[in-house]
């Protein structure tokens, strides 16, 4: 089988399909239309996000058979076409989910023990105690919305911090060890942290709006690393100033570029957000861990094998 590979991955990928027998081309420069005049020839395209896999794509693709992302999330992917053209979309959060679960608890504590600001104060010559007592996260309710890969992990992650750990999820009887299931209405009575692990789609765009924070029965810390357009950004930064939101962590953020490389930093939603000492932000690295690089790139070549070896 022929692959095209279109972004810069960890290079076990290449070296140990050719080992199998597949042939790789790594092309990480071209455009869009470029790949498109190419695609043609190929049987598979693995991609992280610098090409949009949509309609046209598939069908100039026609020797496809499948699409693998190294990542989680699918939105740069018409699944739903693919589907319709017997494509198979293999993705790899398995590869990235330790990372973002330790990120969130990183994110958190960072957040609720004002880590950042005191120390940037000490560096400035600042020595701040009283200002900067921490909150302490024992005996409060942490609220996943969306319990897969991510939310699951990261509920694994806060066991030991004296926490409830509750979520809310579409599918039905997920409850573990980790966590228990809520309705929608019982995590916004009763959590004091909100994470969000959900992917971006029609229903879940602007998610957390007005309403659905103002629904929120107490003051709360806000983390978000699922994808900045779960939130709408407008409302989250009319929440922070009010005091409703304490805190938040943001690695996700609707402001990106859709290769998630930079920032459209002409925003006045997006000025607040980054001089607010309310607000840490990170740059879409939750899943981006030395070990996350090469654990993406071993789940795709083992996912791959396993269908096509
Ligand atoms: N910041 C990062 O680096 C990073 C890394 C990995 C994943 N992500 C994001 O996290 C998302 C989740 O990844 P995952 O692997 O856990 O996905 P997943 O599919 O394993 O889990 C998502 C869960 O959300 C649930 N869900 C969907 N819509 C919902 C809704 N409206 N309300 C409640 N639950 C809903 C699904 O039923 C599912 O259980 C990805 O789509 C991606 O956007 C970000
Ligand atoms: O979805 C993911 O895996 C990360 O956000 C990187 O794209």
């Amino acid at each position: 089988m022929k692959i095209l590979l279109l972004d810069k991955n960890h290079p076990l990928i290449n070296a140990q399909l050719s080992e199998k027998g597949f042939v790789i081309e790594e092309d990480h420069v071209s455009t869009y239309s470029e790949v498109l005049d190419k695609i043609g020839y190929f049987d598979g395209v693995i991609i992280r996000s610098r090409i949009p896999i949509d309609e046209s794509f598939l069908l100039k693709g026609k020797n496809l058979r499948f699409i693998a992302r190294v990542g989680a999330g699918l939105e740069n992917i018409d699944t739903e076409k693919a589907k319709q053209l017997g494509i198979s979309i293999i993705s790899s959060p398995e590869g990235n989910r330790d990372s973002v679960a330790e990120h969130v608890v990183g994110m958190l504590l960072v957040l609720t023990n004002r880590l950042f600001i005191a120390s940037q104060e000490v560096k400035n010559g600042i020595w701040n105690r009283e200002e900067n007592r921490g909150d302490e996260l024992l005996g409060k309710t942490f609220g996943i919305i969306g319990y897969g890969n991510m939310g699951k992990a990261t509920a694994k992650r806060l066991s030991g911090f004296g926490l409830k750990v509750i979520f809310h999820d579409i599918l039905p009887n997920l409850s573990d060890e980790f966590a228990t299931q809520v309705s929608l209405d019982e995590l916004k009575n009763q959590a004091d942290i909100l994470s969000l692990h959900i992917p971006i789609t029609d229903d879940t765009f602007h998610l957390i709006d007005e309403k659905f924070i103002s629904e929120m029965k107490k003051d709360f810390y806000f983390v978000n690393t699922a994808r900045g357009k779960n939130v709408k950004t407008k409302d989250l930064v009319e929440a922070i100033k009010s005091g409703k939101i304490k805190g938040a962590a943001l690695d996700v953020l609707e402001f990106e570029k859709s290769s998630f490389e930079n920032l459209d930093y002409q925003n006045s939603d997006l000025e607040f957000l980054l001089n607010s000492e309310k607000v840490i932000v990170t740059p879409h690295i939750a899943g981006w861990s030395h070990q996350s690089k090469e654990k993406l790139a071993q789940v795709i070549v083992d996912k791959i094998l396993r269908e096509f070896g």
